[in-house]
């Protein structure tokens, strides 16, 4: 089959909905397609694992619905070739794609473990994975959770919350190390457990095999752990590799300019692939969260249909950890100076990060409705220090 569109967008994520729900915006008759490797047409990543684990919201719940907007979703194809010269795209099933406008929206995929433990273990990110482990995640299940980070550590609270027996496995010396504040990892760890956690700080997994109705992991302590299943989440790589091989300019992600373009002139990139400059922080970020994926991805969308404006917004963060929950902005880096404003010590309060007294970064821990505040304040050139800051952004009430 070969077709072609006014705008074509590889991936058929968050960001790629986004782009197409803008560029329809803005132009009602644009031919816009979407090709995307998943079975599912786009839908909301965030819920796999929080909602979906809480009862909250169901699969099909999840969906974007970005049909809707008028494009046409060419689902279960990956593009695997790019021919810049030709504006021609090819996908894994001899198909060919046309396109005047191209936007590049192909995410990041799972770190991998270094060994094959069977279907039991899931390096989790997408819808399939979810249906996977929720297979063997049965209430009563014992699930080992590799990783400490975002993923680890939602996951390891759902799981829990699902009735399984949770063991997090992470090199670490506690959750959240390196980002939070050294009280709030210990905070952190001890909740966890509370919660019926194992958290097993400072091991590496370093082999693991199917065995039976289950895998055993060899961790780097010199013991085995033998549970139901593993969910993985040690960080993702963006999806670059296309980009690469069209000779597009590549460096941790796709690096584009302010309007999100390429080193092509026809071609964008927005969301977890993007490689961005922010001018808040004077720095290049790649962003692997919701608001980056869709913020730039409506940004994209509109620039790509004649908008003409720069993309400076600093995205922001979020996440759910039992009945806690963050929004967060900037760099969560705990190297650099911490001023920590609790109004109860690691249940509700405002860690800022400051390099040289500009704040760079601002961890909201439930407190709710201050990420434009926090955006202001790292836009300021300071200097601040911990007094001039302590009860700067209200705590919610
Ligand atoms: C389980 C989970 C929970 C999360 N929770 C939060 C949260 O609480 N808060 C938050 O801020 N962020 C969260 N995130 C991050 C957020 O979901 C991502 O940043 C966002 O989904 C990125 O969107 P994207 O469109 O750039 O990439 P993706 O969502 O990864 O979409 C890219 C799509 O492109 C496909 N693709 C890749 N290469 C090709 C190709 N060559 N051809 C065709 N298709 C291709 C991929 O398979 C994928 O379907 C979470 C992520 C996960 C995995």
């Amino acid at each position: 089959m070969e077709c072609s569109h006014d705008y074509l967008i590889v991936g058929g994520g968050m960001a790629a909905d986004a782009a197409a729900k803008s560029i329809r915006e803005i132009d009602a008759a644009a031919d816009v397609g979407i090709v995307g490797d998943e079975a599912a047409p786009p839908y909301q990543r965030p819920p796999l694992s929080k909602a979906l684990w809480k009862g909250d919201k169901s699969p099909g719940d999840i969906d974007l619905d970005t049909a809707a907007s008028g494009a046409v979703v060419h689902g279960g194809r990956r593009i695997v070739a790019l021919d810049r010269a030709a504006h021609l795209a090819r996908d894994d099933h001899g198909n060919s794609y046309r396109y005047c406008r191209l936007l590049l929206a192909t995410g990041a995929t799972p770190r991998r473990l270094p060994f094959d433990a069977g279907e039991r273990m899931i390096h989790f990110r997408t819808l399939d994975d979810y249906r996977a482990l929720r297979r063997f995640a049965v209430k009563g299940a014992h699930v080992a959770v590799v990783g400490g980070g975002f993923i680890g550590s939602e996951l390891a609270a759902s799981l829990a919350g699902a009735g399984c027996k949770v063991t997090m496995l992470f090199p670490g010396p506690s959750i959240g190390a390196g980002r939070y504040p050294d009280a709030l990892c210990h905070f952190l760890d001890d909740y966890y457990r509370e919660h019926g956690v194992t958290v097993s700080a400072g091991v590496n997994v370093v082999d693991g095999k199917a065995v039976g109705e289950g895998v055993e992991l060899a961790l780097s302590d010199g013991e085995t752990l033998r549970v139901d299943a593993v969910a993985v989440g040690i960080g993702v790589t963006p999806n670059a590799e296309l980009a690469e091989q069209a000779g597009l300019k590549v460096d941790n992600g796709v690096v584009v300019d302010d309007r999100l373009r390429s080193s092509d002139a026809d071609i964008w990139a927005a969301g977890d692939i993007a490689n961005f400059r922010n001018p808040a922080l004077d720095r290049r970020l790649r962003v692997e969260h919701e608001d980056a994926a869709v913020g730039m991805g409506k940004h994209a969308g509109r620039v790509m249909a004649g908008i003409d404006e720069p993309y400076d917004t600093l995205p922001f963060f979020y996440s759910d950890l039992f009945d806690l929950g963050y929004e967060a902005v900037g760099l969560l880096d705990s190297h650099l100076d911490v001023v920590e404003d609790w109004r109860e010590p690691c249940r509700e309060g405002v860690v800022y990060y400051l390099d040289g007294g500009r704040v760079r970064g601002v961890l909201l821990w439930n407190t709710w409705d201050q990420v434009d505040a926090a955006r202001e304040l790292i836009a300021q050139a300071g200097p601040f220090d911990a007094s001039s800051l302590r009860g700067r952004l209200p705590h919610s009430t």
